[in-house]
């Protein structure tokens, strides 16, 4: 794990910090070290503590002396019984910090020391803040109540802490303020942390006031002779059971004068009250009164509680993979910039010039037509024309040149006839193109409510609609641009796009940057959004064998991803993932959550030049089948020609994307039509998805924005590393039989796979990749040195294999037989 990871750890929260320590002391040895040590060293320091109490008086004069002369010097002697470190650190924790308080850091550190050793020790968490809540407590009320004392002592009870605090307080609130503060913060304390501290301490004044109640109900029955004292005396002992039992409430009011025949279910006035009274519900004192027929009795039935008739199996809910990480923000919009360079309005005047010309050149060349209207887009505007009947539509299409010499532009394309409309349309660049902000996409309610699984907003249309396009419907995308014509934003308006939609549990990007620059700044999400290989340093690929066995990795990903598909009877990474949220599918089984994996190449060119058919076919490979899987690749190139696009490549990416390109020949090889070597640069694009062209203007993401959503992304908490690719080296020998494993070179962590696998009892190859983090090759190598140990059994196909250790016992003579 990177420095960096471990930096971001200890920003951690303190409380999970303190869990995450817990855990990070894993292996059972380091941990009984630690624990040993803490226990020692919390034995040392009450020994130094306690005779500080009686030797501290002796050694005072010594602490006053230089520090380093105190411990230098051996003609310095201390009385303390744990030499000078002790009479040191016990005069630094009582006198200088805590006083006496300070003997709470002792329980920290044995409780932390015994946890360690294994002991079952209430949360440790839950110790130390009560330790540390105490030690304040008590070093400020010690300090106050010994202040005036302070210079006489050689001992401060209170510490230099508690004698500072409580000077401070005093001055601030009082000596009653003091007190007052003193007692209500520890009954604030005692209340939060023990529940029966509440009813233990309101008990005298409930008994008040049930005295008090007494004492009303002594009034009625004075007036009732008929009442024996008897219940008086029991008065307080029946309120109780009122309570605890749940009785009815029982109202007794004094009885009339005239002495009425009483009726349990009448009042007086012969009003039904209640018919019933269940016999459980029986108050004692109420029996005593069942021949008083002259009182009167109303009876509140306590409301029946709701009994289930069988145990409810209440299905477990959906499982959530953003969950792992549910603080995880979306980037906002203002990460990203306006750029608007203008209204966007092109000049009334510019579209009537460029009209006349276009109608006053058809004309020169005797082509009529019936109407022509303008369309403005971001960059340019579509004037669609009507031609007369009987007008051939090739002659105009020839006219192309014509029409841009009379407008004098550049970047003129005519589509004769526009597919869908009947109409011929010329585009015509914009003299003051607009510049389409990617935050302008981005806030667009057709991106927001998009419900694309990987949605991709490329930019604007001539109509100025925002142009988005799902990639797993793509699947695989080719772009392909001169240089300088705006591919590198568009690579970043596609990752831009990704980011603001989809969370780190569902996406992750492989970015492969022979050129090391353009991509780099994505190495800040690489805890959230990268994947890469598990031996890999850096997570952004810019070297071309790092890049062929990523490639590589990749295809047994993809295979691996087909094997789970499989055995979940599922078609696609949606159904399988549907399945694994419904929870159909077991984890224990090796069944995971698939992440979309988006793979993207910058400069293609150059790593066909390099590795040739070691990319290609991979390349080829995972585009013809991982779609499925959910893999999609993005692959870019400055150079469109024959032997770099080759027609294995071709073949399956049938989504392309064209910026502008220096030769008709180029934009032939990437659109497989003419085209791009009429766009105007700077974002203006061609895309097609199998047939139509379709121009927009790409959205403009500049690199502060894109730098500014990293580091949003990456400023929040992440997974521990990158998705870990399965592991791949080029030299790897998976076909080697058992019998050939030399067990003298087992793996590193071969016996704690070993015991793993015994405790499971399960010999699976995942279960050790997913409890180790390695890779698929390394942990299938273990698995076969399991197996020649006679650990686990042969292989079995799709099932684990069958583990033939029971216990650890066993396991250790193993161990020992091979050591
Ligand atoms: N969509 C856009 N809108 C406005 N300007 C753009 C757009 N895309 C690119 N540009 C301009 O073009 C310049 C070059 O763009 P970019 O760096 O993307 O080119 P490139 O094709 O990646 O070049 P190279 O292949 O040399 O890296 C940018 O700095 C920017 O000024």
């Amino acid at each position: 794990m990177s420095s960096r990871n471990k930096n971001k750890k200890g920003k951690k929260s303190g409380k999970s910090g303190i869990l995450r320590w817990e855990k990070g002391i894993n292996s059972y040895k380091m941990r009984f070290i630690t624990g040993m040590a803490l226990v020692a060293i919390s034995f040392y320091l009450a020994l130094a503590f306690m005779s500080f109490f009686f030797t501290g008086f002796a050694d005072r004069s010594k602490f006053d002396i230089d520090f380093w002369e105190f411990f230098r010097s051996a003609d310095i002697t201390v009385e303390n019984w744990t030499g000078k470190i002790g009479a040191w650190l016990a005069n630094t924790f009582i006198n200088d910090w805590f006083g006496i308080a300070a003997l709470s850091i002792l329980v920290i550190l044995f409780m932390t020391g015994i946890k360690l050793l294994g002991a079952k020790v209430v949360k440790l968490s839950r110790i130390i803040v009560h330790c540390m809540i105490i030690t304040i407590w008590l070093s400020v009320t010690l300090g106050f109540l010994f202040i005036d004392s302070v210079n006489d002592q050689y001992l401060l009870l209170g510490g230099a802490h508690g004698f500072f605090m409580s000077v401070w307080l005093q001055s601030a609130i009082g000596r009653a303020g003091m007190y007052i503060l003193i007692i209500l913060t520890l009954v604030a304390y005692l209340s939060f942390s023990f529940d029966w501290f509440i009813p233990f301490i309101s008990k005298p004044f409930k008994k008040r006031s049930i005295g008090d109640s007494v004492g009303e109900g002594t009034e009625i029955r004075k007036t009732d002779p008929n009442i024996s004292s008897e219940r008086e005396k029991q008065a307080d002992e029946d309120e109780e059971q009122h309570q605890q039992m749940h009785q009815p409430i029982i109202e007794v009011p004094a009885p009339s004068a005239d002495n009425e025949e009483y009726s349990p279910n009448e009042d007086r006035k012969g009003n039904f009250v209640e018919k019933e009274l269940e016999p459980t519900n029986t108050n004692p004192s109420l029996e005593n009164n069942d021949s008083d027929n002259s009182l009167e009795l109303t009876i509140e039935k306590a409301a029946k509680e709701e009994i289930l008739h069988h145990t409810e199996n209440k299905p477990l809910g959906d499982y959530d993979p953003t969950l792992d990480l549910s603080n995880y923000k979306l980037p906002t919009f203002d990460l990203l910039d306006e750029h608007s360079s203008h209204s966007g309005q092109v000049d009334e005047q510019e579209l009537i010039t460029n009209k006349n010309k276009i109608v006053k050149t058809l004309e020169d060349y005797k082509i009529e037509i019936k109407s022509i209207k303008a369309t403005v887009g971001p960059t340019v505007t579509l004037y669609e024309i009507v031609p007369a009947p009987g007008v051939r539509i090739s002659k105009i299409k020839n006219l192309e040149d014509d029409i841009a010499l009379s407008l004098a532009a550049l970047g003129i394309r005519i589509i004769a006839p526009i597919p869908g409309r009947g109409t011929i349309g010329i585009e015509v660049p914009n003299s003051e193109p607009e510049i389409v902000s990617m935050r302008s996409i981005i806030t667009s309610k057709k991106f927001q409510n998009s419900k694309y699984e990987l949605p991709i907003a490329f930019g604007k249309t001539i109509s100025n609609e925002t142009f988005m396009l799902d990639l797993t419907k793509a699947p695989h995308l080719l772009v392909a641009g001169a240089t300088g014509q705006g591919k590198s934003v568009g690579l970043n308006a596609i990752i831009t796009s990704l980011l603001y939609k989809k969370h780190p549990s569902q996406l992750k990007f492989v970015l492969v940057d022979p050129k090391k620059v353009e991509l780099n700044i994505y190495s800040k999400i690489e805890n959230h959004f990268l994947a890469k290989l598990p031996d890999e340093e850096e997570p952004i690929i810019t070297d071309v064998q790092r890049v062929v066995n990523t490639l590589q990795s990749l295809t047994i990903e993809m295979d691996q991803r087909y094997e789970l598909l499989k055995k979940a009877h599922a078609r696609n990474i949606k159904e399988y993932n549907h399945k694994f949220v419904k929870r159909q599918l077991n984890p224990e089984k090796g069944h995971r959550f698939m992440p979309y994996i988006v793979v993207i190449i910058d400069e293609f060119a150059d790593l066909i030049m390099t590795a040739g058919k070691e990319v290609e076919m991979p390349i080829a490979r995972i585009a013809q089948l991982a779609r499925a899987v959910g893999i999609h690749m993005i692959i870019a190139t400055q150079r469109p020609s024959t032997n770099i696009i080759t027609g294995v490549i071709k073949a399956n990416f049938p989504t392309r994307v064209a910026f502008k390109v220096a030769s008709m020949i180029d934009s032939r090889t990437i659109l497989d039509s003419p085209g791009a070597n009429q766009l105007i640069g700077r974002g203006d694009m061609l895309i097609t998805q199998g047939s139509d062209l379709v121009r927009v203007q790409c959205a403009f993401v500049d690199t502060p924005e894109v730098e500014r959503i990293n580091d949003y992304i990456g400023s929040q908490q992440g997974y521990p590393s990158a998705l870990l690719l399965p592991e791949y080296s080029g030299d790897d020998n998976d076909n080697s039989e058992p019998g050939s494993i030399d067990l003298s070179k087992r793996d590193p962590i071969f016996e704690e796979a070993a015991r793993v696998v015994v405790a499971h009892q399960s010999g699976s190859t995942s279960l050790i990749q997913r409890r180790f983090s390695i890779g698929y090759n390394r942990a299938g190598r273990i698995i076969d040195q399991l197996e020649a140990a006679g650990v686990v059994g042969p292989f079995e196909g799709s099932k684990a294999r069958q583990v033939l250790v029971q216990d650890e016992q066993e396991l250790e003579k193993i161990f020992n037989s091979i050591r």
